[in-house]
Order: structure tokens, then sequence, then C-alpha cells
């Protein structure tokens, strides 16, 4: 007998990342292939044409693990009953922007679906949100959710970070993506945020080798490699004129596959979740750090205690500073917006 469905609701579905994310949602890449699947697909009313087209391509696609799509252009319908939220609709930024800059237009977004989220959908439902200023969005969402959701079920996207730092890390030393392990990305999904290779290892053929001594390159890991990592945004847009969708939607994708199955023994992932004030990192912060997944309780944990040097610290209150100022704000235009 097969599982009760899982109902995952993408919003932003008529957009780009969402075009690129609704096929491995519904070809069971995210919750396996014996996992049925139904799909929600929220867009604004002035995309129904092109939501309608998704839906219809999706049915082209046969798809044994798609039991069910439903297309919806309110929130009331788009939140009813979800185990998992993927928020993605929100104005992406165009070239010169930073992605602070979206604050105003987006946080009332996440401000009204964290309400919606509340009355309609389960407590369990787990959301990742991919919107920018991702973090901050989160950080609004869980606060209108609270009460109905636990903080703890609510998340940024900073898995794209990581796998750009994995990527980064396996070219400059002639490795696979699969040889490199325990990257870390701290802090903001913006140009503050921190890549972290000091915990990480790499395979080189049967040694395993810190990152350090592998790369043998202390300069580019401490500057070229962060600010590829921290500028890869942007310089998608400046060249596809668009920001990053397909990247973006895997990303995603890995967040959520390992939320529901687990991480791997002995290796983390980062994700953007509420600070338990690890690393004097104020608690309730949405705040990218490295975990670990227990896939029977679906519960993450901050690995805890890395030592942390001078340069890593200062980084870290480098990209602290700033998501405490953009916390500060969103709650101010939350005030202002009257939803
Ligand atoms: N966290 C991360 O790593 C990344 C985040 N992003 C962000 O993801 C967001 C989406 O990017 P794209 O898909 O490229 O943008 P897009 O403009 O192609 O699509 C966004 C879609 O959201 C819809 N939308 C707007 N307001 C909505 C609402 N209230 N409810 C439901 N849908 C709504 C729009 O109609 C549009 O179809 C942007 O904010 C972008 O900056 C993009 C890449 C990576
Ligand atoms: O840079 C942007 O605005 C889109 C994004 O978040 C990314 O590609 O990391």
């Amino acid at each position: 007998m097969s599982p009760a469905p899982i109902r995952a609701l993408v919003t932003g579905a008529a957009g780009q990342i969402g075009y690129s994310i609704v096929i491995r949602i519904a070809d069971g890449t995210v919750f396996g292939k014996d996992q049925p699947v139904e799909l929600v697909l929220l867009d604004i009313p002035q995309c129904v044409a092109s939501l309608e087209g998704v839906v219809l391509e999706l049915q082209d696609c046969a798809l044994p693990t798609l039991v069910g799509v439903e297309a919806v252009t309110n929130e009331k319908d788009a939140f009813q009953n979800i185990d998992y939220a993927f928020l993605v609709g929100a104005m992406p930024r165009r070239e010169g922007m930073e992605r602070k800059d979206l604050l105003a237009a987006n946080v009332k977004i996440f401000k009204s679906q964290g309400k919606a989220l509340a009355e309609f959908s389960k407590p369990t439902t787990k959301v990742i949100v991919v919107g920018n200023p991702a973090n901050t969005n989160a950080f609004i969402c869980a606060k209108y959710a609270a009460g109905k959701i636990p903080a703890s079920n609510f998340s940024a996207m900073t898995r794209l970070d990581h796998n750009r730092a994995l990527a980064q890390v396996a070219l400059k030393t002639g490795t696979t993506i699969g040889d490199v392990k325990n990257v870390i990305i701290w802090g903001n999904h913006s140009g503050t945020q921190f890549p972290d290779v000091k915990h990480a290892t790499i395979n080189k053929g049967s040694n395993t080798v810190d990152a350090y001594t592998a790369i043998n390159d202390t300069n580019w890991i401490q500057s070229g490699f962060i600010s590829t990592v921290q500028k890869r945004g942007a310089v998608i847009i400046e060249k596809r004129k668009l920001s990053s969708a397909m990247s973006a939607a895997k990303a995603a994708c890995d967040h959520i596959h390992d939320w529901h199955f687990g991480t791997k023994p002995g290796e983390w992932v980062s994700m953007a979740i509420p600070s338990d004030g690890s690393y004097g990192i104020p608690k309730g912060l949405i705040f990218s750090f490295p975990v670990t997944i227990d896939g029977a309780t679906k519960e993450w944990k901050i690995v805890k205690d890395l030592p942390l040097d001078d340069f890593a610290k200062e980084k870290i209150q480098i990209t602290t500073k700033e998501l405490e100022e953009e916390r500060d704000d969103a709650l101010k235009a939350c005030d202002e917006a009257n939803i």
C-alpha cells in the first residue's frame, strides 16, 4: 500500500524558480520515487494563465508520483493542510540592487502568508523561504504563524550558497562535489554571508584531508573564495539579466529532501533557522548554521562547539549585525503594512 500523499505548496509557481522546482517535487526527486505527492501552486491572479500552463505541462509529464495538482490564486486555498511549503513567490532583485532593497515590497507577502499558515496549515508544516531577503522574510513569516506553528518549522534557503561553496572548492582542488564535505555558510543569504571551509574535508584518492591542507592557498580561502560565493547571485544577474533559477530550484529541493530524509552520517548542511543562542547569535534571528537532521523526527540540530578563530568571529559579527538591522527594518515595515 502506498503512503498517504504529501501535500506540497509552491508559491510563485508561475515564476522562473517555480517552473524549475515543481518538476523535481512532482517526479519524486524531493520526497522519493514511492511517495505520492499533491502539488498546490499559488501565484497572483495576473499570472493565472501561465500558472494553468504549468499545470498542463505537469499533466504532460505523466508522472506516477504526482497524484494531484491544484492551481490557486488565494492564500486560503493555497495553505490548506499543507505538509511542506516552498515560499518562492516574491519580487526578485535586478542588476545593481542588494537583496535587502526588496524588503519593503516582499515583507508584506510573508506577513500575510505567516498568518495564512497559522490559520489553514498543519502545526507540523515545514517551511522553506526562498523569496528575498530570505532570512528576514522567514523571520516575519514565523512571527505571524507563532502560536500555531513552532518557529523551528521555519527556515530560509542558504543551500544555494552552500552548493556554490562546494562547487568552488571542488573546482579549485580538481575533485568532485562528492569529495567535498562540511563547508558552512554562516549568517545571511546576502553579501555579508560567511562561506567557511575551516571544518571542511576533501577526499583525495584514498585519503581524507582537511580543506586548508588540500587547497593550500589561505589567501584564496580567505578572500577570492569568500567573495565569489558572496557575489555569485549578482554575477548571474549581470550575465542572465535574470536571477539564478535552475540552481536555486535545485538547492530548495536539496534543502527539503534533507529535512525530510535527514542528513548523511558525519555530514552537515547549511540552513538558515532560528538561532538558539549558539555561537553568540541572538536568539530567534534566522541565521544560517551548520545543521544535522534526523530523518525519523525531521528535527534539525545546530552543530555545536566548532572552534572559531578571530577571522571567523569577525565575519560572523558582520553578518549578524546586518540581520539584526534587517529584522528591525522588517518589523517596522510590518507595523506600517496594514494587512
Ligand atoms: N534564497 C535564495 O538562494 C534565492 C532566492 N531568490 C529569490 O526568489 C524569489 C523568486 O525568484 P524568481 O522565481 O526568479 O522570480 P520571478 O519573478 O520569476 O517569479 C516570482 C513569482 O512570484 C509571484 N508572486 C509575487 N507575489 C506573490 C504572492 N504574494 N503570492 C504568490 N506569488 C507571488 C510572481 O507573480 C511571479 O510569478 C525572488 O525574491 C528571488 O530574489 C532567487 C534565487 C536564490
Ligand atoms: O542574487 C539574487 O538576487 C538571487 C539570489 O538570491 C541568488 O542567486 O543567490
